[in-house]
């Protein structure tokens, strides 16, 4: 087991899922957090009462374990003992005391000298009165002895002491002046309990650096505070002076947000309604003082996987996997509210972009056993060229809402992976920047009312040695995504795509502004883009003037399926544009079996639109699509960490994928098996 646990420092529910989703191991409810959260100083002005009111509402939200800071126990050994029994009924897992004296004053305080300290003996008389009194809660001993200037021995001298007492950790508290004194005083307590640090004089110690010397667990104990309190001061004075929240709105999370965060402690798993606590594994399970205190109940290993499956099987296996909340998530914090919408949103009461995950999450493989699959391959081949596994990035317009890398950092992290990538008419970085990161790539287009800007940009993807063309069908009109109405989101406004640079644009610009002066590029696109008269001929106009392999987007009937590969198509990719044209569409999944069966034995059926996992791939696999296009998710991907974020996302996906082909029995992609109920497989 790996020697540290994160601890984060909150003060109520809210803080406490947020430090949940950020990965802490244990939550801190510190006195310094809590009593700045009320308006009031750190000096143990919150009652004992009060206190348990805090600890009860975070446990409501959360099952992450609970340290709470008693401060000095007031003063006074009863009052000590009271908040011991009180923050235990409340569902607190560990309890801090320290060795000030009444009222405490806050260690980083540095505006007075002179910190005097209670008395050693009399200090460890009320750890023990807390150790009897508790039935499973810990107690954690502090003292502050660095900070207040009696040096490493006389620290690690009280340590030996409160550890003798009962102490079931031992946390060492410095100051500024004193920091230097932490490490030794950590060298030399470690062999003796678990420790409990909060190094915030040393901003610049990884955490790791404690866990060297024993079990730790490092408390980020006022974070939460200092950030919101930062943040918040500076977006309210622009607010006020600007009276608008333009710009401030980057630095809002949408309120959506805050729905889907108070709406997970609803989620099975979570807080106290929800089953078994987790446990940090560490100072709730770290080795008790011999007969001086009770078993630690259930091991850690127990409790934590257990926690962990009821929330996993609250949430879709899908959502975990890839699109889940962290990715998700981080983008939605990362990215102007608006331009999060415009990617994430979908037509209409956007049921359809739900249910193109939906259908595929209802398909159910039968798995083969018994066929050696210790050597697999998701590797395949399309259009002559070798693909990892068959998995290639969707086109996606504007990236450089997500992240200024935009393109190249996707195309670059699908090429690392071996995996394709495909090019948006609407890229915001143009085809010469973003094809030396992926060579090869697939250049998508539309069929713009001025045709010859669309060969123009033909023209150019074949010049940078693009390896396919896809001309997207499916939007004679533009779907009503009512986020972007709501936003008043202006996609070419928020983000001029590189198309508006194309010289055949450019021209065009030139030569329409002699008519019309103030036409912006935005302008012209909206008015060339989308074109409701595209017909067959144009798609017979388009295979004429290209070599490339010819992919349409966007068919969901079989017979237009048949029709674009008379016409010339190479490849068909079903796809419902995401769900972002109509909520009434055919979910994807649904389309995919009666096109295969049209025309899959002509050309290569490739699929997009509600890709969410491995195991989508391989029941799309199952169905007979020859290769899947990836969305949404590579785009959360990318907002939260650039080509790393993209390439991790597109990973996960692949060893899932890897994963659930050995489960099926399939060796190869081309072994994957037929669904449930769909006829024998092979
Ligand atoms: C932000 C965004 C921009 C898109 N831009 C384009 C585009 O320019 N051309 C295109 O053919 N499809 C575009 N699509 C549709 C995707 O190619 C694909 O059909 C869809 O994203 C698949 O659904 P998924 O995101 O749920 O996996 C876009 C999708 C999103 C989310």
């Amino acid at each position: 087991m790996n020697d540290l646990r994160m601890g984060i420092g909150v003060h109520s529910p809210i803080t406490a899922l947020l430090a949940e989703e950020a990965g802490a191991d244990v939550l801190w409810l510190g006195s310094l957090e809590m009593s700045t959260s009320r308006g009031v100083p750190d000096q143990e002005v919150l009652e004992p009462q009060e206190i348990a009111g805090i600890i009860r509402s975070v446990r409501a939200v959360t099952s992450l374990p609970i340290y709470v800071d008693a401060d000095t126990g007031r003063g006074s050994d009863d009052l000590a003992v009271l908040a011991t029994k009180l923050y235990e009924e409340a569902g607190a897992d560990a309890i801090c005391v320290e060795d000030n004296l009444f009222p405490k004053r806050n260690s980083l305080d540095d505006r007075f000298g002179g910190r005097k300290l209670l008395d050693p003996e009399a200090f460890a008389g009320r750890i023990s009165a807390m150790v009897a009194a508790r039935s499973s809660l810990k107690v954690v001993a502090r003292t502050e002895a660095l900070v207040a200037g009696h040096g490493a021995d006389a620290a690690v001298e009280r340590l030996h002491r409160y550890a003798d007492a009962g102490a079931d950790a031992l946390f060492a508290q410095a100051n500024r002046a004193s920091a230097g004194q932490l490490l030794p005083v950590v060298e030399k307590i470690a062999p003796l309990r678990p420790m409990v640090l909060a190094p915030t004089v040393l901003p610049d110690t990884d955490a790791e650096a404690f866990a060297a010397y024993g079990p730790v667990t490092v408390l980020f104990a006022n974070v939460i505070m200092r950030s919101l309190v930062a943040g918040t001061s500076r977006v309210l004075r622009e607010v006020m002076s600007s009276r608008r929240l333009t710009s401030v709105s980057s630095e809002l999370a949408g309120v959506e947000r805050l729905f889907e965060l108070t709406e997970r402690s609803l989620v099975a798993g979570h807080g106290s309604g929800g089953g078994t606590r987790a446990s940090d594994g560490q100072v709730s399970d770290g080795p008790s003082p011999a007969g001086q205190g009770p078993d630690a109940g259930p091991a850690a290993g127990e409790a934590r996987g257990s926690a962990a499956t009821a929330s996993e099987e609250a949430a879709p296996l899908t959502e975990a996997v890839v699109d889940g909340p962290t990715d998700r998530e981080r983008a939605r914090a990362l990215m102007a509210e608006a331009a999060f919408d415009y990617c994430a949103g979908g037509a209409g009461d956007e049921s359809g972009m739900r249910r193109n995950v939906e259908r595929l999450d209802a398909i159910t493989l039968t798995p083969r056993v018994l066929r050696d699959v210790s050597r697999r391959s998701t590797a395949t081949e399309l259009f002559g060229r070798r693909l990892a596994a068959p998995v290639l990035v969707t086109p996606m317009g504007l990236q450089a809402l997500c992240h200024p890398d935009a393109e190249v950092a996707t195309a670059a992290a699908a090429d690392s992976l071996g995996l394709g990538f495909t090019l948006s008419m609407f890229s915001s970085r143009p085809v010469e920047e973003v094809a030396p990161a992926a060579p090869g790539l697939w250049q998508q287009i539309y069929l713009l009312r001025e045709r010859e800007v669309s060969w123009s940009m033909l023209r150019r993807a074949e010049e940078a040695g693009a390896g396919a063309v896809v001309c997207t069908v499916d939007v004679p009109v533009v779907g009503r995504r009512s986020r972007d109405a709501r936003n008043g989101f202006s996609r070419f406004d928020a983000a001029a795509p590189a198309v508006v640079r194309d010289p055949s644009f450019l021209g065009l610009l030139q030569h329409r502004r002699k008519r019309t002066p103030a036409l912006t590029a935005s302008d012209l696109l909206s008015e060339l883009f989308p074109d409701p008269a595209v017909s067959w001929d144009d798609l017979a106009s388009l295979r004429s003037r290209t070599r490339l392999p010819l992919v349409v987007k966007g068919i969901l009937h079989p017979a237009d399926a048949v029709r674009a590969v008379d016409a010339g198509a190479d490849a068909i990719q079903v796809s419902t544009h995401g769900g972002r044209q109509s909520d009434r569409h055919v979910a994807s999944a649904d389309a995919l079996p009666a096109v295969v069966s049209a025309v899959g034995d002509r050309v290569p059926v490739l699929f997009d639109s509600g890709v969410r996992s491995g195991a989508h791939i391989a029941s799309l696999l199952s169905l007979g699509a020859s290769a899947v296009l990836v969305g949404r998710p590579v785009l959360w991907g990318l907002a939260s960490g650039g080509r790393e974020g993209a390439a991790k996302v597109l990973a996960a996906l692949l060893t899932e994928l890897d994963h659930t082909m050995a489960l099926l029995g399939a060796a190869s992609v081309t072994e994957v098996g037929r669904p449930t109920g769909s006829g024998e497989q092979s």
